[in-house]
């Protein structure tokens, strides 16, 4: 059986899947697992075809303290208790930089294209490229394909792909580049299944996991995001602080003495949930705590979407609906519940019943938007795109485009 496998390091999970390639070039999916809980609750879960787990495994957090030790654990548990032996391996890769507005497959030039942005994506791209380096060694001839966090933002308008800085730095690459666009094209692929009536119109899309973001699509395309530069942009995440004055940063420096090195580990390890509550940057371990500054910091996240709602309904000059997705986004009730209490003035009103289900549509009958639950699936993404890749050859989807 030929299939692909698909790697997916997030900031506190490693997912991954394998597919099976069917006969007319379709996908069946295998294995869908992840370890999950990194630096909190490592957890292995995995599960087959049919139904039942294939594996539940807890970890002490000594034994998976970081994603490497995650991706270790998940990739000796594929090889060795599950003989898998992909035909391809289709990789999420966060920062594709300028360059890359489509999948790429990958050879040593790419990966030392994409090593200049580790600087940029420290908390994803080092472990996206590490895993891609040792398959490069051990298997020169396996297909890799690189399917980039930051592709499906690529059709933004100069506006909303600039910052308020001289050209050179633009030119450089000092641009607003977005990231999560895999999760984001699935929702806009799967949209038009869901809920054909809205899939063409005005959507903003909250993919609220340990890394947080918003996407306004319009059409199925991305016209804004809150991240930008980096993935550190826009809204409070399980280690990250969203949107912040760059006059703190300034302040890190000046006054309190940090190097660059001390203000990136700052940034993007010891703030946003973590940070503000004191408690935790998982979102089920604040729900579960009677500290009060855990529900600052959950007042805070739901603050933060309600204001970037504010902001990408006015990137697309109105609002026909509202997704939720992600971890936080697909299994927290108690969070879509507020957040939608902040997206009442632009026409949302909750069904309390259906939320608390977690069902598909999630809004009353009469709410002028509509709002959903949609499940992400980046792996699948990857996976179609790297099939296209094994099917159509490389030559049809590896040429590189600048966008500008
Ligand atoms: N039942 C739940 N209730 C609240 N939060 C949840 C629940 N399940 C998962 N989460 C939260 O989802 C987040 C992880 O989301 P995920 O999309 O898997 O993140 P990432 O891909 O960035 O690692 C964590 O903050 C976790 O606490
Ligand atoms: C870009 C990003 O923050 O990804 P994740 O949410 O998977 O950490
Ligand atoms: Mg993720």
């Amino acid at each position: 059986m030929d299939t692909i496998l698909v790697v997916n390091a997030g900031s506190s999970s490693v997912k991954f899947q394998v597919y099976s390639i069917e006969g007319e070039g379709t996908l069946r999916r295998q294995i869908k697992g992840q370890i999950d809980g990194i630096g909190s609750r490592p957890r292995l879960r995995a599960g087959g075809a049919s139904n039942g787990p294939l594996v539940d495994r807890a970890y002490p957090i000594e034994a998976v303290p970081d994603v490497p030790a995650a991706m270790a654990v998940a990739g000796d548990w594929l090889r060795n208790e599950l003989r898998v032996t992909p035909i391809a391996v289709g990789h999420r890769v966060v920062h594709g930089g300028p360059d890359y507005s489509r999948p790429v497959v990958i050879d040593h030039g790419v990966v030392c294209r994409l090593e200049r942005f580790v600087s940029l994506a420290p908390l994803h791209q080092p472990h996206n490229l590490a895993p891609i380096r040792s398959l490069l060694a051990g298997f020169p001839t396996l297909l890799q394909v690189a399917c980039f966090d930051t592709a499906f933002h690529r059709t933004h308008e100069a506006v909303a792909d600039h910052y308020a800085i001289p050209h050179q730095l633009h030119a450089e690459g000092v641009r607003r580049y977005g990231f999560h666009g895999l999760s984001y094209e699935y929702i806009a692929r799967t949209l038009p299944n869901v809920a054909p009536d809205i899939a063409r119109g005005r959507v903003i899309v909250a993919h609220l996991g340990s890394g947080a973001s918003m996407c306004a699509l319009k059409d199925g395309r991305s016209v804004e995001s809150t991240m930008g530069f980096t993935a550190l942009d826009g809204l409070p995440m399980g280690t990250r602080p969203g949107q912040i004055d760059p006059g703190v940063v300034l302040y890190l420096i000046s006054e309190k003495g940090m190097s660059a090195t001390r203000v990136q580990d700052f940034l993007y390890r010891e703030c946003g949930l973590k940070g503000l509550s004191g408690v935790s940057n998982d979102m089920r371990e604040l729900e579960a705590s009677t500290e009060s500054h855990a529900r600052l910091a959950i007042d805070y996240f739901v603050y933060r979407i309600g204001l970037s709602a504010g902001m990408l309904a006015a990137a697309l000059q109105g609002l026909d609906a509202f997704v939720f997705t992600a971890g936080i986004g697909e299994n927290s009730a108690s969070i879509r519940a507020r957040v939608a209490e902040q997206l009442g003035w632009l026409g949302v009103t909750l069904d309390a019943d259906e939320n608390a289900r977690h069902s598909r549509l999630i809004s009353q009958p009469g709410s002028r938007v509509p709002v959903y639950v949609v499940p992400t699936d980046e792996e699948l993404m990857i996976a179609r795109h790297t099939l296209a890749m094994l099917v159509n050859g490389p030559s049809l989807n590896t040429r590189s485009e600048r966008v500008s």
